[in-house]
Order: structure tokens, then C-alpha cells, then sequence
């Protein structure tokens, strides 16, 4: 029996959301990930240190673990203060703040409708070393749903790169080998994290044969050459790009329907997946460096003292999980995935 025991990994890109279905979200990530970045794009989005202290209190009253801390972020708005980056700093339980470009994704109406609207939040935040973490997708209708990641690469995030160096960013979820490119040439202060969907799929799997929605999220999925560039980046053993699942549930209707909501759950199966993937490139050996090591080291954070195993042996995915009184379909769904976590 093949196993793999590496230190215990962190999620530097959930969405828990909340209510109802926290419970739910907060058993499924808190599984085997020591600490968990939790994406405030709430209604309402988590705007300041009190609502952020208020949303961290709902996850822990449901966290049943020891290990398991939440990480909060700060929702940027044309509105934040550089007060409020100070505010969170001292708080002691928010570790960044996101920038979501106003209309490119999931509850992102409150978020930032021009770049240059934040720029003296950027610059308490390159005072207070606190992380910027970015949606990196324009939002012009004039620019294709496929080229949105790099355009945002091109127009907004050259510049701010150029006119903060000292801010450390992380491109979230990056989808093509043009944001693998950016970052490999940025400085030390310029990171990436990858999704185990964007690894593992292309937009063949979303539109081949019938469209499946459960394949539908944002950035949308890419042709297969930037699949290709990002599993390669994500196996090379660069420090720049580390583990961040972008689990991003939303209810089985609100998925299966005419207009149908960007996100896909894998916190059901997070490092399972992205086992496959390394295993695949005859890269497991670089699995710990991306899961366990380089989140914490660009984040300024211990790595784990304590480890997980691993076990290649196959399960069946359900159909649907509980998600609140309602389900969510996982990816895999009534498939198998390959490895377990003991
Ligand atoms: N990734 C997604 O497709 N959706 C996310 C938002 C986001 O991370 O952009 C969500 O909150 O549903
Ligand atoms: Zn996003
Ligand atoms: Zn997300």
C-alpha cells in the first residue's frame, strides 16, 4: 500500500460561507488543514475588524477540532480606511485583506470599482506588511471572460507591483501560464495560489459532450495549455505557488439552473486531489513543499509541527453532501478519487 505522510497542510483560499451551512464547511476543511485564509465575500462582506472578530467567532463555534485555526481576511471596498488596515492588524486574527475587482465574481458588488480608489489603503498595507490578496480578472465587457486574468495582469497589476514593492501579493487562483509567467518574474513579494480543479481540468471537462456546471467557476477554466502550465508550476518546487482550493460551495440548484453561480466544492477532498495530480507528474515528493511549506513561509506564519498520512486507496464520491438544510455536489461526484487521508 503506497502512503505519504507530510506535515500538516494549510488552505490559503476557502470560502466557508455562513449560517446554516458552517458547520458543514468548517467540518469539511477542518478535516486535516491546520489553518484555512477564509474569503470574506459575504453578504455583507467582511468590511471591518469587528465583523471580521464576529465571523471568526460563528467558525469557531462550530470548529470541533484542536488543530484548525480560521485565518481572517478584510473585504476591501472603495470605502476602506486606512484606519481600517490598522484596525485589523491589531485585531490579531485578520492575516490579509482582498481585493475583488467590483463584478468579477461571487458577492463582489461591494468590491473595489477602481484601483486607484485604494491606493492609500495599499500603502498601509505595505506599512503594516500586511498581505494583499487579489481576484486578478478585469471586468470590461469588452474583453473576453477567457483573456480577464491577463489583461488584469497587464493593466492593473504590472503597475501596482511597480508602485509598491514592498507589498506582498498573492494572485489568487491563478488560471493561465501567463500568470504563472508574471509571477515567476516578479520579485520575492509576488506569490500565487492554485486551485485542485484548475490542475486537475480544462474547459474541455466544463463543455465536451454537455454543459456541467459543477465545472463552472471563476476565473473560469482554461485550454489545455495553461492547464499544463500551472501543474507545472505547481510540481516545480518554486516557493511562489502554494495550496489554495478556492472551495467554493453553492447549493445543487443554484449550480443546476438557467443562470447558473461560479464555484466549485473540493474541501471534501482537497490534498486527496491534488495527490493525483502530483502523482501524475511523479511529483509527490513536491507536494509537502507546496501544501505545507510555502504558504506559511510567504505568509510569515510557523509551518506545522505535526503531520497527516496519506493512503492510496480509492473511495466513492457521493452524489450530493449536506450543505445547511440543503446539498452541494462535490467534484467527483459519484466518482472515485484515488487517495485518502488517514
Ligand atoms: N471561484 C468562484 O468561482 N467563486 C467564488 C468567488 C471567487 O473566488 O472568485 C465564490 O465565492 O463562489
Ligand atoms: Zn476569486
Ligand atoms: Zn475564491
Amino acid at each position: 500500500m503506497t502512503t505519504l505522510t507530510i506535515t500538516r497542510p494549510d488552505d490559503w483560499h476557502v470560502h466557508l460561507r455562513d449560517g446554516e451551512v458552517l458547520k458543514d464547511t468548517v467540518r469539511d476543511t477542518g478535516r486535516y488543514f491546520g489553518r484555512a485564509i477564509i474569503m470574506p465575500n459575504l453578504v455583507p462582506p467582511v468590511m471591518n475588524a469587528e465583523q471580521a472578530q464576529e465571523y471568526f467567532d460563528r467558525i469557531q463555534a462550530v470548529n470541533e477540532t484542536e488543530h484548525f485555526q480560521p485565518l481572517m481576511v478584510l473585504y476591501l471596498t472603495d470605502n476602506t480606511t486606512a484606519q481600517d488596515i490598522k484596525d485589523c492588524k491589531e485585531s490579531g486574527i485578520v492575516y490579509a485583506a482582498k481585493l475583488y475587482p467590483a463584478g468579477a465574481t461571487t458577492n463582489s458588488a461591494s468590491g473595489v470599482t477602481d484601483i486607484k480608489n485604494i491606493y492609500p489603503v495599499l500603502e498601509a498595507m505595505q506599512a503594516e506588511d500586511m498581505p494583499l490578496l487579489l481576484h486578478g480578472e478585469v471586468t470590461d465587457n469588452d474583453i473576453d471572460i477567457f483573456d480577464r486574468e491577463k489583461a488584469y495582469i497587464d493593466r492593473i497589476l504590472t503597475p501596482v507591483v511597480k508602485d509598491f514593492p514592498n507589498l506582498r501579493i498573492v494572485l489568487e487562483h491563478i488560471t493561465t501560464k501567463n500568470a504563472v509567467d508574471f509571477v515567476n518574474n516578479a520579485s520575492e513579494n509576488v506569490a500565487a495560489t492554485i486551485t485542485a480543479h484548475h490542475l486537475l481540468f480544462n474547459r474541455n471537462h466544463m463543455l465536451v459532450g454537455g454543459i456541467r456546471p459543477h465545472y463552472f467557476c471563476l476565473p473560469v477554466l482554461k485550454r489545455n495549455t495553461h492547464q499544463q502550465a500551472l501543474v507545472e508550476a505547481a510540481t516545480s518546487g518554486s516557493t511562489k505557488f502554494f495550496l489554495g482550493t478556492d472551495s467554493a460551495p453553492h447549493t445543487k440548484a443554484n449550480k443546476e439552473n438557467a443562470c447558473g453561480c461560479a464555484g466549485a466544492y473540493t474541501a471534501h477532498a482537497a490534498i486527496e486531489l491534488y495527490a493525483e495530480v502530483f502523482e501524475q507528474e511523479n511529483a509527490l515528493d513536491k507536494l509537502e513543499g507546496f501544501a505545507s511549506f510555502n504558504g506559511p513561509d510567504f505568509y510569515k506564519l510557523p509551518r506545522h509541527t505535526d503531520s497527516i498520512t496519506l493512503v492510496k486507496e480509492s473511495w466513492d464520491v457521493p452524489a450530493t453532501m449536506p450543505f445547511g438544510n440543503d446539498v452541494v455536489v462535490p467534484i467527483r461526484a459519484n466518482e472515485q478519487i484515488l487517495w485518502q487521508v488517514k
